[in-house]
């Protein structure tokens, strides 16, 4: 059984299908990529699988569980993680306490209990606060825990970021575009980060218009044009794919 499957998901926004009849599966383990020129419906698919996007038809399972009706919050509880395409760190929150956010989707304690300062509560906050540091450690930050986070380089903050959606103890850890805008030389640790994290049993699903990352990284490729499947397989099946040369490795990605 695969770990997560999409089966003929439409989406659609008036007239127009930014996901037409999509069908795919990612298996336990993986580090899939989804690709595909400007306006492909990559976004979007993420958006549906995380919740934040109603379907119009199609069904998504996790670990064959039907999850197309529960929201956000309920999907990242049953281990699905993500990062949006544009950075969303509290540049005036510490590190740390940016770790901590993401935390939150398997604490237990109620509102109540938190205003009331239970020992229970207090236990708990005690464990996120260790899982964020051990979070931090895997960056090598623990050394800048109570700084700010916005002074950090851009770079930098995009590890963060995966640091947070990572201390939900995810099963799927789905990034949008995780290196774009990060300058060149800030680029290796993220790929770094993201081989450890796999490494450590969590699956990764990413979108990126990097093509030398995506091959180098990626165990299989799904590659979408005008929100409809073109080709799915190994980096190096993709690369000798006509079709998909045709569609998109022939063009220059607008902003690879
Ligand atoms: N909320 C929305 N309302 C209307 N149209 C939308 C909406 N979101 C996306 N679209 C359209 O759906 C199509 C797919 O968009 P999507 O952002 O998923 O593509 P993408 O492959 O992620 O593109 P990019 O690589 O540029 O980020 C596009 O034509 C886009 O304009």
């Amino acid at each position: 059984m695969a770990l997560l499957d999409v089966e003929n998901l439409r989406i659609s926004f008036g007239g127009l299908h930014a996901v037409d009849g999509l069908s795919t599966s990612v298996r336990q383990g993986q580090i899939k990529g989804i690709i595909g020129p400007n306006g492909a419906g990559k976004t979007t698919l993420f958006n549906a699988i995380a919740g934040i996007q109603k379907l119009s038809a199609g069904s998504i399972r996790l670990e064959g569980r039907p999850i197309e009706s529960l929201q956000p919050w309920q999907r990242a509880g049953l281990g699905i993680a993500r990062t949006f395409q544009n950075l969303q760190i509290f540049p005036e929150l510490s590190l740390i306490e940016n770790v901590m956010i993401g935390c939150h989707p398997k604490a237990r304690a109620g509102f109540c209990g938190a205003l009331l300062g239970l020992p229970g509560v207090r236990r708990e906050e005690r464990t996120i606060e260790e899982r964020a540091y051990a979070q931090l450690g895997l960056l090598g930050m623990q050394d800048r825990a109570l700084s700010p986070a916005g002074d950090l380089s851009f770079g930098e903050s995009k590890l963060l970021e995966i640091a947070r959606a990572l201390a939900a103890d995810p099963k799927i850890l789905m990034l949008d575009e995780p290196i774009a805008g990060v300058p060149a030389a800030e680029q290796a640790p993220v790929v770094r980060m993201i081989r450890e994290i796999n490494a450590r049993g969590v699956t990764v699903i990413l979108v990126e218009h990097n093509m030398r990352m995506v091959m180098g990284l990626c165990d299989e490729i799904l590659v979408l044009r005008s929100g409809r499947f073109l080709a799915q397989g190994t980096p190096r099946e993709i690369a000798a794919d006509p079709e998909v040369i045709g569609a998109y490795l022939g063009e220059e990605p607008a902003h690879a």
